[in-house]
């Protein structure tokens, strides 16, 4: 098994080959199928996929990233970083990656991660809604909890290894699957590739970067730590308890920053209860300093969920007191 893909000339990413001491797999293109395509980034197409695995005489449904093709050398050895960050983690609210498909051919190169059955949060949470009144959903504030709690986990992971994510929200998390025993794990890596391109940012103008999880510290000086995932973690609890809504209904990008660097927060939603609310406004504190890591949020989350009387179900009012902008669909 070749450890560096052969299209990709190790001098232009030798700084990361010496990094990898642990074996990245790149597995043979005609093991791979491409079933149907899932979506599709900057980068190039997700797809899900099968791999055939002879030894178990079965095949492994399979989520493949694949880049375009004729991308330049940047974006392969970005994909080829992401891959090399994913190889390292190993956690149960991570989502695991399989290994890398290089094909000399078509100058192709494939990521494969694990198919979450359940695709992604933010999705999941906005069908489970209720669809009328006095129709409440099946979801209970527990399960929503439990949700946070398996973000909160994964991320905790990642801090513990200094690894700051920068892109963490509902829409990059994913689910093993729909039904009750469905696990949250965090899903995409691209931002946290992306930090290669130093001007990424303000190259692509504000409409590329994720505002609405940003905090004052990051959007106004560039400044990114893990208390910057802290801060994107509370707007995800604030997605959760609103079951999917945009954050900061109505207002632009340009708003926002204004608005929270003028130290406005998102408002409690009728669903949150109070020590849910309590916490996301500890993770949106304007000094980093202030905000707490994420053991202590695990912590506070288990015990919420523990002693908090959380079983009432949901109802279509608490989701609908909540005003949603237009392009909220
Ligand atoms: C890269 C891609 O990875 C995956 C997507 C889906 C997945 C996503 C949506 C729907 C389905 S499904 C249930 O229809 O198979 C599976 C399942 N497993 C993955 N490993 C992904 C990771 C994320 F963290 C968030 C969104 C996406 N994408 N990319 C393109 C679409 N979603």
């Amino acid at each position: 098994q070749s450890l560096v893909p052969s299209n990709l000339a190790v001098s232009s990413i030798s700084p990361y080959y010496e990094w990898t001491e642990d074996k990245i797999r790149d597995i043979p293109r005609k093991k791979i199928t491409l079933v149907k395509l899932l979506g599709t980034g900057a980068f190039g197409e997700v797809y899900y996929g099968m791999l055939a695995d002879v030894s178990r005489r079965k095949n492994l449904p399979i989520a493949v990233k694949k880049l375009i093709t004729l991308c330049p050398e940047q974006t392969k050895a970005e994909l080829f970083f992401e891959a090399i960050t994913l190889s390292k983690f190993s956690h149960p609210n991570i989502v695991r990656f399989l290994g890398i498909s290089t094909d000399e051919m078509d100058q192709s190169m494939y990521l494969l991660l694990e198919l979450m059955e359940g695709g992604d949060l933010r999705t999941f949470i906005r069908e489970s809604r209720p669809k009328q009144p006095n129709e409440p959903s099946y979801l209970t504030l527990h399960d929503l909890l439990k949700l946070g709690m398996d973000v909160a986990r994964g991320c905790q992971y990642l801090e513990q290894n200094k690894f700051i994510h920068r892109d963490i929200a509902a829409r990059n998390c994913l689910l093993t699957e729909k039904g009750p025993n469905r696990v949250a794990k965090i899903g995409d890596f691209g931002m946290a590739r992306d930090v290669l391109r130093t001007n990424y940012y303000r190259k692509n103008g504000r409409a590329m970067v994720p505002v609405k999880w940003m905090p004052p510290e990051s959007f106004l000086d560039g400044i990114f730590t893990s208390k910057t995932d802290i801060w994107a973690f509370g707007v995800v609890l604030w997605e959760l308890f609103t079951m999917g809504h945009v954050p900061y209904p109505g207002k632009s990008n340009d708003n926002v920053m204004k608005y929270v660097k003028g130290g406005g927060r998102l408002e409690q939603t009728p669903l949150s209860p109070h020590p849910v609310y309590d916490l996301m406004m500890q993770c949106w504190h304007v000094n980093p300093d202030f905000r707490p890591n994420f053991a202590s949020v695990v912590d506070e989350l288990e015990r919420i969920y523990n002693e908090e009387e959380l079983s009432s179900l949901i109802t279509y009012e608490d989701i609908m007191g909540i005003p949603s902008n237009t392009c909220d669909k």
